[in-house]
């Protein structure tokens, strides 16, 4: 079980200090590790779909049947992209990065869609969810391939619909069901830097779009969710088990960050590891070249051995989206359009009981001055 030691606290990046309280996830906490709503992840990769997953971190509890139907049914319906979002998507060259694509178009969606009222919360909520792998499928196919996509699919899931759309056709299952477990594996992490973001603008009594794009931003960065792309990148060119080793040995020695290793919470492990893990192995055979698998793995080990260092959730994401055939520029786009479920919960929690989140600072610049006219300064 991942768990926190009695990391020194200090100022910096506010770690250790409690910024508040969450009914959603815990993260890293002794004798539970990761949940959602007290529900061990890994439960919840093995026994639940995404949609479950977003409805029980937005709704509070596990769909029934007829609940899941419905929210399914839902979502598939809000698919759809209004005509002035896609103008602007067609706007956006090839070159620019998808995670400020997302961006954008949140925020364009919040100008033709505007939460006008905290009453539509849900429902500005179930429209990002439905929506958002529209918004980068569309942009991406009509600036790389030329091609204006029909964003509305049959499928009932929403990992198997970012990849309908991306490749013109229905995954396959095993393709369909490790995208759940991706989406699974991102949705929540409590006061997370880009969570945080967006409790921060929601207790401002913001609109939810306000929320999500301040998140999105935070998210792109390679210490965050960037990192999943920054580990394809690392690992793409890695020959072979010592080439990997070389390679990470060299990092080390320039004090180089390795992306996709390390945790600001986590102390030993990061219990979404395990899960990717597993799920990338099973592509690598399915793929028929499992290059990408075994220099991950060596460079897990040597990175142990070396620095006690484990892969975070990102890691293994970046052979296992490789292998599904997702470009690398792809990868963080995907973890948001499965953390908006746990930014969008966080905000309506924050405004459930909000204060203006404002802490204070150490003032550590020039003491007190006045003015000299600006004939004598220079
Ligand atoms: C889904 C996610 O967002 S998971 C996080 C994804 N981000 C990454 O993978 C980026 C790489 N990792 C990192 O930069 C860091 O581990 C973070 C940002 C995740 C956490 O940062 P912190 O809480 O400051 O890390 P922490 O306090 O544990 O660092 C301890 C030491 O290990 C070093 N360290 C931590 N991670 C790494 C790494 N990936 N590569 C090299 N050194 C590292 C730190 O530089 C620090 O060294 P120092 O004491 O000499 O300064
Ligand atoms: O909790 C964090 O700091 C980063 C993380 O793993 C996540 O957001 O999933």
């Amino acid at each position: 079980m991942a768990e926190t030691t009695d990391k020194k606290l200090s100022g910096a990046g506010l770690r250790g200090q409690s910024a508040g309280e969450t009914a959603l996830s815990t993260v890293g906490k002794s004798g539970s590790g990761l949940t959602y709503r007290g529900y061990d992840v890994k439960d919840l990769a093995e026994n639940a779909s995404f949609e479950e997953v977003a409805f029980l971190i937005l709704y509070g509890e596990l769909p029934t049947q007829l609940e899941l139907d419905n929210y399914r049914a839902k979502l598939k319906g809000l698919r759809g992209l209004p005509q002035a979002l896609k103008e602007v998507l067609e706007r956006i060259p090839a070159n620019a990065h998808p995670m400020d694509v997302l961006r954008t178009g949140c925020s364009m969606l919040g100008n033709l869609e505007t939460e006008h009222s905290f009453a539509d919360q849900f429902d500005v909520t179930n429209r990002m969810l439905a929506v958002f792998p529209s918004i980068i499928c569309y942009w991406y196919r009509f600036s790389h391939d030329g091609v204006r996509i029909e964003t509305e699919t049959d499928d009932e899931q929403i990992g198997a619909h970012f990849l309908h759309l991306l490749h013109g056709k229905a995954p396959s299952a095993l393709h369909a069901r490790v995208m759940d477990v991706s989406l699974i594996l991102y949705a929540e992490h409590e006061f997370n830097a880009s969570t945080f973001t967006a409790r921060v603008c929601a207790s401002t009594l913001s609109d939810m779009h306000s929320c999500v794009t301040g998140a999105i931003g935070s998210l792109r960065g390679p210490l965050h969710g960037g990192a999943n792309e920054a580990a394809m990148e690392l690992i793409q060119d890695m020959r072979d088990e010592q080439h990997a080793r070389d390679v990470l040995a060299g990092m080390l020695e320039r004090k180089e960050k390795i992306m996709g290793f390390g945790h600001a919470i986590y102390r030993e492990s990061d219990p979404r590891n395990a899960i990717i893990k597993e799920w990338s192995e099973k592509l690598a055979k399915e793929y028929g070249d499992d290059r990408l698998y075994r220099v991950s793995v060596a460079c897990e080990a040597f990175m142990w051995e070396q620095k006690k260092l484990f892969c975070n959730a990102d890691f293994f994401h970046a052979s296992a989206y490789h292998f599904m055939g997702i470009p690398t520029k792809l990868f963080t786009p995907i973890f948001v359009c499965s953390r908006v479920s746990g930014w969008t919960a966080h905000v309506m929690e924050q405004r459930s009981n909000n204060r203006i989140i404002r802490p204070s600072a150490d003032y550590v610049g020039v003491e007190l001055r006045s003015v000299t006219p600006i004939s004598e300064r220079g």
